[in-house]
């Protein structure tokens, strides 16, 4: 019997595979099942040999095979390759990462097969008398002998109950079969649609004129009608029989965006985020890989989604923050999702009212093509843009009187209004008047926020909640005082100043659970109320036809932040939120209420908008060398010992040393200096070019990875890291 070496890639944080016996060769991306240490994991095979330059004794057999041919289709298996080098990220996490967790755990593909209801006749003779006693099982064995009805169709018209007893009467069975689709080309049908205008025209033809691969930049402004350049855009596709994935950022996936593409092309659209259950997931990663769903929208990991014929990318919102993945292997579904349309020869579009740096870069470059899209679509104009001083103004809730009057214009109009603050529950902080103590998560060393609903405290690093102290720690003085505002303070206020408008709160604590904010947003658009105070969530895509009035609080921290991309990521913001409103018949307002009335950067954002404001924030970049002008990475390091992971990057460093092509800046605390009692620390490396870069961390990771502190510290590498936490 011929012994084959077979290279897996297991699940495990080491940058290497393991070799294991075979008595037959393996093909590349085929599941096998291992013994490693004491357990039994699951990995993928990355290659077989006939030879072993080793010490053959010290090998272990395989366990077992368990796909006969690769699970992964060679486009996926390239993109992994592609990951475990640019990312430096262990081998068997990486093929972890883009496998669905039950294909992880080992399970076999679902079968696409459905139960089937046949009615059975004893001795060629209807049952009628056996069934004379039970109308109902009489008419569901009459309906079933006509047909044979997959079980789901049968239960519409009769309970289990009933399909249960013919069953056991022997006059009725099911069997398993495969679901015979007609296939989505064949249901594909295009409804009416709006003409599209100049721009749109453009933007639309400039899409579909591209052949093979190449990554269009559409920056359109807020209201401006991406997404029906997006659906024109996929007919071509469609109508051609290919597959179209679009990506989204992670709570802008909306009912309604789904609902937009199901009306216009008439097919199922197969939608992955993270209430997604395990099984619902694989059921639809089978079903794109055989090309039966033709539409997939999808968050950052749907980019790993197998398909049998892509035709398109589309990846709207480019700018989100949610596309990069902050723990483990930590992937920009964006710079990801190039690589694959590279691969797959097809187009890529990269969609936003406010662009990222790093792909308006690149669009200025002409690495991309660039579309404009300059004026809102329909009648709806462009929201105004002010700033609020709220220096030496009444502050009620944390709102300026200025801020109060408008907002009442607004309600008394009988329009909706938007209230934007950056923080969730009550106060961001617990404040002795007498002393000046906050009280203070000791496991992060980080003020507790103070919440009413319910009463508490919680840290906003680690979730631990404590108890309202009645005291204070430090003096025991019981003057304590909630100090800023969050969102529950906000709503509050307002319900005290505006009792006869109805308020919803919309942040990640209020919209908790399956369907919350479909249902909130409904309720939002039948304009059930009239005011909205929220976070972020609320700045992601929605279309708030109502909505006249944004106010912005909270923002001034942003200005003052030591990381370099705070000024970009508040103007995208701030784009963002206008953007809610003035989407319909009524032009809108943003009011931005600051201390800062003056800053340059808000100056400059009100008055010039995001597309003069970005590109100063380019030149800007360039003169000081920061990212996109350099690539970064970031190595973290953290442990209940600060002194160790303080060690473990200073070590690092030396390593990262030896070639001398680096700029480094550290060992230094992160931002998030302390987490769930550990001290956490970062090494920031920059290099003019990423070959340089890569280059120093393929020459140093050796030595960092068998270092003996290596393994008394959580460490990881962040290529491009998107922030300094
Ligand atoms: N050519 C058109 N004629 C009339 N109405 C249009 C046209 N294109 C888009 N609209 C409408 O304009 C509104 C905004 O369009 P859409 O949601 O596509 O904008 P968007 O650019 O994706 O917005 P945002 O980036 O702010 O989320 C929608 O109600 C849409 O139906
Ligand atoms: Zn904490």
């Amino acid at each position: 019997m011929s012994q084959w070496f077979i290279e897996v890639a297991v699940p495990v944080p080491l940058r290497q595979t393991f070799t294991y016996l075979s008595g037959s060769m393996l093909e590349k991306g085929c599941r096998v099942s291992v013994p490693f240490g004491k357990r039994t994991l699951v990995g993928i095979v990355i290659s077989s040999h006939s030879t072993y330059h080793g010490n053959v004794n010290k090998l272990k057999s395989l366990h077992d095979v368990l796909d006969a041919s690769p699970i992964l289709p060679p486009i996926l298996l390239t993109l992994c390759d592609w990951l475990t080098h640019y990312y430096h990220h262990p081998i068997g996490e990486v093929f972890h990462t883009a496998l669905p967790v039950l294909l992880r755990k080992g399970e076999p593909l679902p079968k696409d097969t459905h139960l089937l209801v046949e009615a059975v006749t004893p001795n060629d003779e209807a049952p009628t008398e056996l069934l004379a006693r039970a109308p109902k099982q009489l008419a569901c064995w009459q309906f079933i002998s006509q047909h044979t009805e997959p079980l789901a169709t049968v239960n519409k018209q009769f309970s289990s109950v009933v399909v249960n007893a013919l069953i056991e009467k022997g006059v009725a069975r099911t069997i398993e079969k495969p679901v015979m689709s007609a296939g989505w080309r064949t249901n594909l049908h295009l409804a009416d649609k709006p003409t599209a205008n100049r721009e749109q025209a453009a933007a639309i033809a400039a899409i579909n004129h591209i052949s093979g691969f190449s990554t269009l930049l559409l920056e359109g402004v807020t209201g401006s009608g991406k997404t029906e350049v997006y659906l024109q855009a996929l007919e071509q596709v469609l109508l051609a029989g290919k597959q179209v994935l679009i990506l989204v950022p992670e709570i802008g996936l909306t009912p309604q965006t789904v609902r937009r593409f199901i009306t216009r092309f008439g097919i199922d659209v197969a939608v992955l985020h993270s209430q997604v259950t395990n099984t619902e997931r694989l059921v639809i990663w089978q079903r794109a890989k055989e090309n039966k769903i033709g539409i997939i929208i999808g968050t950052r990991s749907a980019i790993f989604t197998p398909f049998e014929n892509l035709g398109m990318i589309i990846l709207d919102e480019e700018h989100d923050d949610s596309f990069k993945q902050t723990d483990g292997l930590r992937y920009h579904a964006r710079d990801l999702a190039v690589i694959r349309a590279k691969n797959e020869g097809i187009p890529l579009v990269l969609g936003s009212g406010s662009p990222s740096l790093e792909s308006l870069n690149n669009a200025l470059n002409k690495r991309y093509q660039h579309v404009l899209l300059t004026a809102r679509a329909g009648a709806a104009v462009m929201p105004t843009q002010h700033l609020l001083d709220a220096r030496e103004q009444p502050l009620q809730y944390g709102l300026a009187a200025g801020t109060i009057a408008i907002i009442k214009s607004h309600l008394e109009a009988n329009n909706q209004v938007l209230v934007f603050i950056n923080r969730k529950g009550y106060a961001p902080a617990l404040i002795c008047h007498r002393c000046g103590h906050s009280a203070e998560c000791h496991r992060c060393e980080q003020p507790f926020t103070v919440y009413q609903k319910p009463p508490r405290l919680q840290c906003q690093r680690c979730e631990k909640t404590k108890p309202v102290p009645l005291r204070c720690a430090a003096c025991g003085s019981s003057e304590l005082i909630p100090s800023g505002a969050g969102t529950e303070q906000i709503e509050a206020g307002l319900a005290h100043l505006f009792p006869q408008y109805s308020q919803v709160r919309i942040d990640s604590d209020s919209v908790r659970g399956k369907d919350k904010l479909a249902n909130i947003l409904k309720k939002v658009d039948r304009q059930e109320y009239q005011l909205l105070v929220g976070t972020q969530i609320l700045a992601k895509g929605h279309h708030f036809p109502h909505v006249t009035l944004v106010v912005v609080l909270g923002c001034d921290g942003a200005l003052y932040s030591a990381d370099f991309r705070a000024p970009e990521k508040l103007a995208q913001l701030v784009t963002q939120l206008a953007g809610r409103a003035g989407r319909a018949s009524k032009p809108g307002e943003m009011w931005l209420q600051t201390h800062s009335p003056e800053h340059p950067l808000l100056q400059d954002l009100i008055c010039n908008g995001y597309q003069a404001f970005s590109r100063y924030l380019l030149q800007e970049r360039r003169q000081t060398g920061l990212p996109p002008y350099s690539v970064q990475c970031v190595l973290r390091a953290e442990a209940v010992n600060a002194e160790l992971s303080y060690n473990f990057l200073m070590q690092s460093r030396h390593y990262l040393d030896t070639l001398n092509t680096l700029q480094m800046v550290g060992p230094i605390p992160a931002m998030v200096e302390k987490k769930q009692g550990r001290y956490r620390f970062m090494l920031i490396l920059s290099a003019n070019k990423r070959s340089v870069l890569h280059h120093a961390l393929r020459n140093a990771l050796p030595s960092i990875t068998q270092s003996a502190l290596s393994s008394k510290v959580r460490w990881s590498i962040d290529v491009d890291p998107m922030d300094f936490n």
